[in-house]
């Protein structure tokens, strides 16, 4: 495995003055090059993980390097233009076009206009946008698939090495879905990203990621390979990894092979 350039060490965040743990002492590598699920039910702590290591939240202890620094020496405003971060529901800017929203970062980083125009024309053919048809739209004259594409291209803008993705392809269809998660794991390897992808869909995980990392309660329950995954002893994860195999295997009874039918 490549060195890491995400870790925790003895992470934990509580809310409430203490009385919601969200993450509970979670230590995890995540490595250069890596694709990372973070698979878990809801409230088991996987945003609030992910968030913690860009400093959208601060951890209560611990401690979180990112590229071998620790991220509180680092300014939480550089550090987050450092990762790409793509948000459930895209989180663009209703008033801004698709090139503006995915101009923003060039721009805070104070990048000349005409430069910022042929970046987000690349980044455009690279999420597979048209330029002419999409760059001048608003969010809201999007489909929700091509919002996650504006969502990708803008968390590479400022081409990041890490990107953070918080179930990024949740909200939307099964194709659409599918397409955008091939399509992004082309972009990991061809870019040479490190990639920590949070789902809720273990078949998502198993078939996007090099390794899955299941949280539950705000505790680590495993993390592995899927196929290391799948021979855990811990009744929760096994389950999980089952699932899928199972539903393939009752899809298969039900229903006639391609051009068997
Ligand atoms: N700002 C906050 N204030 C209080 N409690 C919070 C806050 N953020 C998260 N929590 C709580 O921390 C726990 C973990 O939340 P978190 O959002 O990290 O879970 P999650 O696994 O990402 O959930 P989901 O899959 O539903 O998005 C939950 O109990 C949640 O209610």
């Amino acid at each position: 495995m490549n060195p890491p350039l995400i870790t925790y060490a003895d992470v934990s965040k509580t809310f409430d003055g203490g009385r919601v743990v969200a993450v509970d002492n979670v230590s995890l590598d995540v490595a250069e090059g890596e694709f990372l699920a973070i698979v878990g039910g809801s409230g088991s702590g996987k945003t609030t993980l992910l968030r913690l290591a860009n400093r959208l939240i601060e951890m209560d202890s611990g401690s979180i390097t990112v590229e071998g620094e620790d991220v509180r020496s680092v300014d939480p405003i550089s550090l987050r233009r450092r990762i790409g971060y793509v948000f459930q529901s895209g989180g663009l800017f209703p008033h801004l076009t698709v090139a503006g929203n995915i101009g923003i970062t060039p721009k805070l980083l104070g990048t000349p206009a005409t430069e910022i125009s042929a970046r987000v024309d690349e980044l455009l053919d690279l999420v597979r946008l048209d330029r002419a048809q999409y760059r001048d739209r608003l969010p809201h004259e999007l489909s929700g698939g091509q919002r996650q594409r504006v969502g990708v291209a803008r968390a590479l803008a400022a081409k990041p090495r890490i990107v953070l993705m918080d179930e990024p392809f949740g909200a939307l269809d099964p194709l659409t879905r599918d397409a955008l998660g091939d399509d992004f794991r082309e972009l990991h390897k061809k870019l040479g990203l490190t990639t920590v992808m949070i789902t809720h869909d273990m078949t998502e995980a198993i078939l996007l990621a090099d390794r899955i990392a299941v949280m539950g309660a705000g505790r680590l329950l495993a993390q592995g390979t899927p196929s290391k995954l799948s021979e855990s002893d811990h009744a929760y994860v096994g389950e999980l990894m089952r699932t899928p195999r199972r539903q393939a295997e009752r899809l298969g009874a039900l229903l006639p092979r391609d051009g068997a039918a």
